[in-house]
């Protein structure tokens, strides 16, 4: 018999475990090393060997490759093998650099992979979905991925939406009966939930019945998910530009060559300038840099709670210039505590701290029974009785297992001495219609000890009122008239302008045996009894977060399921509402077209009362105002404005799988702060890399000039190929990744968001590559003139002292690099990975031209102490020159 075929208990059974208490440890083992993992084999991995040949496969490489290989051809033998030495050096560090890269990629997948609720030895426990094995009995929520294929021996009112098998995005409801249809496919299987789909309204439990390759999403080979290393628009543009040099130095080379050639100069010695003039003009050593730099960016945010799940976002973050952010639980600690409540015109209040359930009742300042009050009573009762969370003692303390609003709704109750266990006793739950956040209410069909039937109701008050028409007023039901209507919203604005979250309770007698299919049938014509109103306390930082972000240019919007004046409460606390900015509410906001909603939105700060499909069209709206936006959200329903959004945001305690999957970036901490940092980081990254494109560049330029300059003046070439391809490579990339690593400038949050269309060479860098790498040439040149003029029968004497000069002039200059203004702004030596970097690229400088062994391969000659007084004099002319410059503008 197939699992489908059997009632719930044969199935416990056949899989020889226990639905009360799960497996046991030893169980769980056996059936690992039986049947592996719960994974899907992945497709083909990159294996070590082809991501090795692939760091040659660069056409950077490809095009140095041949020219050596040519120069070898025509004699050069000592400069080809050295060459190439160099080329496989760079290739081995870049696949170690790439691999850890990836490593540390293949951690933040892990690190953001399912987590699965399962029972073990009578304890629910969250692990891993790939540890899970048969015989598991395992939940599951609206929002969730299921792990593995199950049987289900729970549901309420569960729905799955099984398109990643079926191809059907109609959701499908799930029961627990057996099934007698005869080989029923994969969309007929109302009693199994299969792995990959996604629950999309309700819960449920269900047992394991298969994992891995073994489930029939395994079956299904061409649906597995190759993971996808992506580029971010940096690295993109870094690459046509690698494309624009080497075609440069192409033309660049054929040209000297042509000329040289016609001119009457020997062959070979045209080649070998061309060679040179390729070499300069490729930043060989960039494309690693870059690479690592922006994992070493990711490792920085894990570190500060925000997990990168697309590489691209990394670069975005840093543009964001609004982020819409949900209230409870982001902006707010999510620990709620009934404070007040109301009922038929009276006012209590509750004392007591965090979800202990140790607290009085008061009434105008008097301490009353709660058992005396019958509309309290009532009210605490069906708040306790309307509820899927339960209280869990643990070391002494109280641990919410649930949702916290309804957490405080059970300590409420529990102050006034009601117990759930008892009360369930009284009443048998027959059906539960679950909260969901567009309708912003739940309910629950009970029946008492004396047969009676209720339909028992909570939810936002001021949609509740709307299905209400009578209320409990002086103990008698009364008719909701126009007047009492607008005391009950009174009290509702009462309770909400104290910045209290407010939960309505309602009800209404059914007739015995009724059968109620559709909350629309439950959900109307109610009888109101009261509001209880919870304190939701900002989290601390939030404020701090709100104001750098403003600083920043980055604007803060609250958008909230809540209710208007709690939401406007809250946000003008934290400073998200100023005098300035507006609040709109889900009623108005359904009502306008995106168009119309573009007019204002740049005014209005918080959006309260919306139902997550609102958020698309906020989301469309920012972004036709030109803004790049980051939106949180942690339901399914969430997940396609977290799609739309330039930056989508998940919660990792809160969030659903479906919310983390369309995400780019998830917050481990659910914290508001948290997105201010990645931005910050985010930020920090990329002028990281635009200070050692800066750097890496003008190297670049200055040994471009001096060679196009020395053939111009009819000079020998004052460098050969290899010492700067070892400059491009060694001397210059260490003090490049040390960049990489440098902290921000002070005033990285104090500048407007960046564009996200900034070309590699905005704001100036350009200029600064061209005008500081011109200078570089410009003192290599004359370094090399002047020792050439003094003994012209020892051009290797010059060629060193050329080699030097420019070597110390790109050690200079890095120190410049550490900020967009003046090498002055910033203690030069603030960088310790730099001043190593340095030391490190002087003392390899320093072998290269004193090393014997070295000489020969690096064509240099050991150099006088005099000599140095000329390199570093020469060397350090640009600096003082730019850092004069910058002095006097700001005197001006
Ligand atoms: N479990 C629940 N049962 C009944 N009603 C609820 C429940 N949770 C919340 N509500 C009501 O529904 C409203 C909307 O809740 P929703 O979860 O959509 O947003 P929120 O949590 O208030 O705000 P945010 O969007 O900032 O997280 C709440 O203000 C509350 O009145
Ligand atoms: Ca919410």
């Amino acid at each position: 018999m197939k699992f489908h075929e059997m009632e719930i208990n044969q199935v416990e059974k056949a899989l020889d475990t226990d639905f009360s208490s799960g497996l046991s440890p030893e169980a769980v083992k056996k059936r690992l090393a039986k049947h592996g993992l719960n994974e899907l084999q992945e497709g083909e991995k990159q294996s070590a060997l082809l991501l090795f040949f692939s760091q040659f496969k660069d056409f950077m490489v490809l095009v140095l490759l041949a020219a050596t290989l040519l120069s070898g051809l025509l004699g050069e033998y000592i400069d080809a093998v050295a060459i190439i030495a160099i080329v496989i050096i760079n290739g081995v560090l870049g696949f170690f650099q790439e691999r850890r890269a990836e490593k540390s990629l293949q951690a933040l997948k892990e690190l953001s992979a399912p987590q699965v609720s399962v029972l073990r030895e009578g304890q629910w426990m969250k692990i891993p979905s790939k540890e899970i094995v048969a015989g598991d009995i395992i939940k599951f929520t609206s929002g969730d991925r299921i792990g593995a294929d199950v049987r289900i021996i729970e549901s309420r009112s569960l729905e799955i939406e099984e398109s990643a098998l079926t191809g059907e995005s109609v959701p499908v409801s799930k029961h627990i009966d057996s099934l007698k249809t005869i080989n029923p496919g994969i969309g007929d299987m109302e009693n199994i939930a299969f792995m990959g789909t996604m629950i999309t309204r309700g819960s449920g439990v269900g047992v394991v019945i298969a994992t891995g390759m073994k489930t029939a999403m395994g079956q299904i080979a061409d649906l597995l998910q190759n993971a996808q290393t992506q580029e971010t628009p940096l690295q993109r543009r870094l690459e046509q530009l690698g494309k624009i040099l080497i075609s440069v130095a192409l033309i660049l080379t054929v040209l000297v060559v042509a000329i040289g050639v016609l001119q009457g100069h020997e062959l070979y010695m045209m080649f070998l300038a061309g060679v040179s003039l390729a070499v300069a003009a490729i930043p060989e050593g960039l494309p690693a840099i870059v690479t690592v730099a922006l994992s070493l960016g990711v490792q920085k945010m894990i570190k500060r709670n925000a997990i990168v799940r697309k590489l691209p976002a990394v670069e975005t973050l840093g543009c964001a210039s609004v982020i819409c952010s949900d209230k409870t639980g982001t902006m707010t600690q999510n620990k709620m505590t009934v404070t007040q409540l109301w009922s038929g015109g009276n006012t209590w209040t509750v004392d007591g701290v965090g979800y202990h359930p140790q607290g009085e009742f008061y009434r105008e300042n008097t301490r009353v029974h709660p058992k005396d009050e019958k509309a309290l009573q009532q009210m605490l009762i069906f708040g306790m009785i309307c509820n899927n969370s339960d209280l869990v003692m643990k070391d002494e303390d109280y641990i919410l297992d649930g949702d916290p609003t309804e957490g405080a709704l059970l300590v409420s109750a529990m102050k006034a001495g009601f117990d759930r266990t008892n009360l369930l006793d009284e009443f048998t739950i027959i059906k539960e219609f679950p909260f969901d956040s567009s309708r912003k209410m739940m309910s629950m069909h009970v029946k008492d000890k004396q047969g009676r039937n209720f339909i028992v109701t909570k939810g936002a008050p001021d949609v509740i009122i709307g299905k209400s028409e009578s209320i409990l007023w002086d103990g008698k039901t009364q008719y909701l008239g126009q007047h009492i209507q607008g005391q009950v919203q009174e009290a509702i604005n009462n309770l909400a302008s104290n910045a209290l979250r407010t939960i309505a309770i309602a009800f209404k007698p059914i007739p015995t045996n009724t059968v109620i299919l559709s909350e629309q049938e439950a959900e109307k014509k109610l009888t109101f009894i009261g509001v209880q109103g919870m304190i939701d306390p900002p989290r601390p930082e939030v404020k701090d977060a709100v104001k750098e972000c403003n600083d920043a240019g980055i604007k803060t919007v609250m958008i909230t399921g809540d209710h208007v004046i709690t939401a406007k409460a809250i946000a003008s606390q934290l400073g998200i509402l100023t005098k300035k900015s507006k609040v709109l509410d889900g009623n108005a906001l359904s009502t306008m077209s995106v168009e119309e909603l573009e007019e204002v939105v740049d005014d209005i700060a918080v959006f309260a009362r919306v139902s997550p499909e609102h958020k698309l069209k906020i989301v469309k709206a920012l972004q036709n105002r030109g803004h790049i936006v980051a939106m949180t959200g942690d339901g399914v329903n969430d997940a396609p404005a977290i799609k739309a959004a330039d930056i989508g945001v998940a919660m990792g305690i809160t969030g659903t799988d479906v919310a983390k999957e369309a995400s780019s970036l998830v917050l481990l901490d659910d914290n508001f702060a948290t997105i201010k940092s990645a931005i910050e980081e985010g930020r920090n990254i990329y002028e990281n890399i635009r200070k050692f494109v800066r750097y890496l560049l003008a190297s670049n330029v200055g040994e471009i000039l001096v060679m196009l300059f020395a053939m111009i003046l009819a000079l020998p070439l004052p460098l050969v190929p290899i010492q700067i391809l070892w400059v491009n490579l060694v001397t210059d990339g260490l003090p490049a990744m040390a960049l990489g690593l440098d902290r921000p400038e002070e005033d990285v949050m104090k500048r407007k968001p960046r564009s996200p269309n900034e070309g590699v060479f905005a704001r100036g860098l350009g200029w600064k590559v061209v005008s500081r790498g011109f200078l570089i040439g410009i003192v290599t040149l004359l370094a090399f003139i002047i020792v050439y003029d003094q003994n012209p029968d020892n051009l290797a004497y010059a060629q060193t002292i050329a080699f030097a000069t420019l070597v110390m002039a790109q050690l200079i200059h890095v120190f410049d690099c550490r900020s967009e203004k003046s090498v002055l702004s910033r203690n030069p030596f603030g960088n310790q990975y730099l001043v190593w970097a340095v030391i490190s690229s002087l003392a390899l400088m320093i072998a290269v031209i004193y090393y014997p062994p070295f000489q020969p391969i690096f064509h240099t000659l050991p150099i006088l102490a005099k000599d140095w007084l000329l390199i570093i004099g020469l060397s350090s002319i640009p600096t003082f020159l730019l850092a004069g410059s910058f002095l006097l503008r700001k005197t001006k």
